[in-house]
Parts: structure tokens; C-alpha cells; sequence
């Protein structure tokens, strides 16, 4: 005999219902249990697998714990990372990004623009700078704790930097949405060569590099030494506002912290790490003073290529 028709449909309404449970337990919402910053986590990442870069490290701990904890913070958290090729800056926004959402990089609440790769053609300026805006808004709007990296921000269309600025600012809310909890970290090359002109200023006066401070470095990114038309204008655009709420200097990377990556990156490959493999490797890097050869040109950034050939 068939059992009766509304028992039926409550089995099928029970197991539809577990179908969807199990389907959406482990989907990544805008709540506690996907996004919980770790600060202790933070510090051990940025103290132990960060290499060379202590004033980088004390600003970006203090400014990214300082604004999480902040019950009511009057704007987002804005940080303009500067320095050569190789020398962290990608790098030390992974850590971030790990230490706040469970699903780290691959959250999607994490977001990585690169002007030149997402938005190419410079002829179609006028729709980028409608949808720009509209995809962060569209993001906060999902989850207000959102983390965007900017990368290349020096080569961006000044156009574009305009369309960005009031999502930085202290608005309350935009159409209904706040942008308070979000954090935005823009990356670029812009000041660099005045960075590397501090650290070698310290070297040849036989100081040592951890005496090189915050203050020694504020020139080098002060907007008066930026050359580049286009660094230039982001960074007067962000600055006169005060959109920025810390530039923070990347040092060029001594050979002693090229080993720290290439140990670093054998043990990341599943390797035992071995220094001879390691100097071996680090030796022949280009380095300047071309005659004392004390920092590296490309920084860590060939490492994990360059190790392939030595291992
Ligand atoms: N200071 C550092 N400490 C530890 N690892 C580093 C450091 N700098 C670079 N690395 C290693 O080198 C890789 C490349 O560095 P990263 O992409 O962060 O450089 P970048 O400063 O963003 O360079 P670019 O300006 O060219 O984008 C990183 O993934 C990391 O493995």
C-alpha cells in the first residue's frame, strides 16, 4: 500500500531541505565565522615570515589591528604601500588578507584590481569609470568587512583614481551603504627609487639599516620627490584629501634576505631547506653598488623560479 500523499511530500520537503542545508553549510557568508581577525597571527606572519622590512611591519600591525579593534571607525582603512620590484608588498597584503578571512586569498571578500589587466583600453576610460565604483560598491554592499588590493596604482588612469575617492572618504554612508569597515591597499613602484636612496645613504654612512626609521624615510614619499606623472597625480589626488591613512616604505632587500626567501621558498616547495643550494642561488642575483653589491635589484621576486634550476 502507498503511504498517503502528505506524508510523501513532507519526506520529499525534509529531504530537499538537507540537500540545501548540506549544500549551503559551507558557504562563505559575510559573518563571524568567516571573517575573525587573528592579531597574534598577524604579528607571528608579519614577524617571522616578513623579511627586512621593519618599519613596514610596525606600521601595517599597528594601523590593520588598530582599525579592526576601533568599535566605530570614522572612515575606511587606507594604506598606500610604496617600494621596488620584489621587496613584499603583494606579499605582506596575503598575510592580511590570511589572518582575516578564513578562506584568506580565495575569500570572496577579497579583492585584487589590477588597472592594466582588468581595465586595458584606455579609449574606454569613460564605461571603466562607471564600473569601477559600481563593483565596489556592489562588494561593500555584500559584505562591509571587503579588502581590496589595488595593484599598480602608479599606472592608473587619473580618471579612474577620481572615481575611487569617495568610497575613501569620511561619508557616513554612500546611497545607503557604508564603507567604515572596508579596507583598501593600494601597491606601487612610486617613491621607490627614493626608498633605495635612504637605505644606501644609511649604508655608506656605516649605519646600520634597523636605525632607519619612519621620519627618515617621510621625504622619500613625501609628494614633492615624485617624478612620475601619474604617481604624481595619485598621490596628490588621495593626499590633499587625506585619503591615505599611512604610506608605508618598503626597504630594498640585502642578500642576507634574499637566503631568508630562497629557505623560506625550499621549505614552501617540500624541500629540506639547504643554505649552500640557497647562496649558491643568491649569488648570482644582480645587486647594486654594482662593485659592493649590497641590495638586490629584483628582491625576492625571481626566487621561486630561480630556485627550480639550483634544487
Ligand atoms: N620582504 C619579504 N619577505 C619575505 N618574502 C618576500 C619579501 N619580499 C618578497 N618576498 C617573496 O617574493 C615574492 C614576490 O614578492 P611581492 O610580490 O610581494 O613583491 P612586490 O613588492 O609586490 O613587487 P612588485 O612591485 O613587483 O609587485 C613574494 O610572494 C614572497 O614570496
Amino acid at each position: 500500500m502507498l503511504p498517503p500523499v502528505p506524508v510523501v511530500i513532507g519526506v520529499f520537503a525534509g529531504v530537499a531541505a538537507l540537500v540545501n542545508w548540506s549544500f549551503n553549510w559551507n558557504k562563505e557568508v559575510c559573518d563571524k565565522k568567516w571573517i575573525n581577525f587573528n592579531e597574534e597571527g598577524l604579528k607571528k606572519d608579519i614577524q617571522t615570515k616578513l623579511f627586512g622590512q621593519h618599519v613596514a611591519a610596525q606600521v601595517i600591525l599597528k594601523a590593520v589591528t588598530g582599525f579592526i579593534k576601533s568599535k566605530n571607525p570614522k572612515k575606511p582603512l587606507v594604506l598606500s604601500l610604496h617600494g621596488s620590484t620584489g621587496t613584499g608588498k603583494n606579499f605582506v597584503s596575503q598575510l592580511i588578507a590570511e589572518n582575516i578571512y578564513k578562506n584568506k586569498m580565495r575569500s570572496n571578500f577579497v579583492h585584487l584590481f589590477t588597472a592594466t589587466a582588468h581595465f586595458p583600453h584606455k579609449a574606454h576610460i569613460d564605461t571603466y569609470k562607471i564600473q569601477l565604483p559600481e563593483w565596489i560598491r556592489g562588494n561593500v554592499s555584500i559584505c562591509p568587512r571587503s579588502l581590496f588590493i589595488f595593484d599598480e596604482m602608479d599606472k592608473m588612469h587619473p580618471e579612474l583614481i577620481d572615481s575611487i575617492k569617495p568610497y575613501l572618504d569620511f561619508y557616513d554612508n554612500l546611497n545607503g551603504v557604508s564603507y567604515r569597515q572596508a579596507i583598501f591597499i593600494f601597491l606601487s613602484n612610486a617613491g621607490g627609487e627614493n626608498i633605495v636612496q635612504v637605505a644606501l645613504d644609511f649604508w655608506r654612512d656605516g649605519r646600520e639599516r634597523e636605525e632607519i626609521q619612519l621620519k627618515d624615510l617621510e621625504t622619500a614619499l613625501s609628494l614633492s620627490v615624485f617624478n612620475n606623472k601619474n604617481s604624481g597625480f595619485w598621490h596628490t589626488s588621495l593626499i590633499d584629501k587625506n585619503l591615505v591613512d599611512f604610506f608605508v616604505p618598503f626597504l630594498p632587500l640585502e642578500f642576507k634576505h634574499i637566503i631568508q626567501c630562497g629557505l623560506a621558498e625550499m621549505v614552501s616547495k617540500g624541500h629540506d631547506p639547504d643554505i649552500e643550494v640557497v647562496e649558491t642561488m643568491a649569488r648570482d642575483l644582480n645587486y647594486f653598488p654594482k662593485e659592493e653589491r649590497v641590495f638586490s635589484m629584483q628582491g625576492c621576486k625571481v626566487i621561486p623560479a630561480r630556485l627550480d634550476f639550483y634544487v
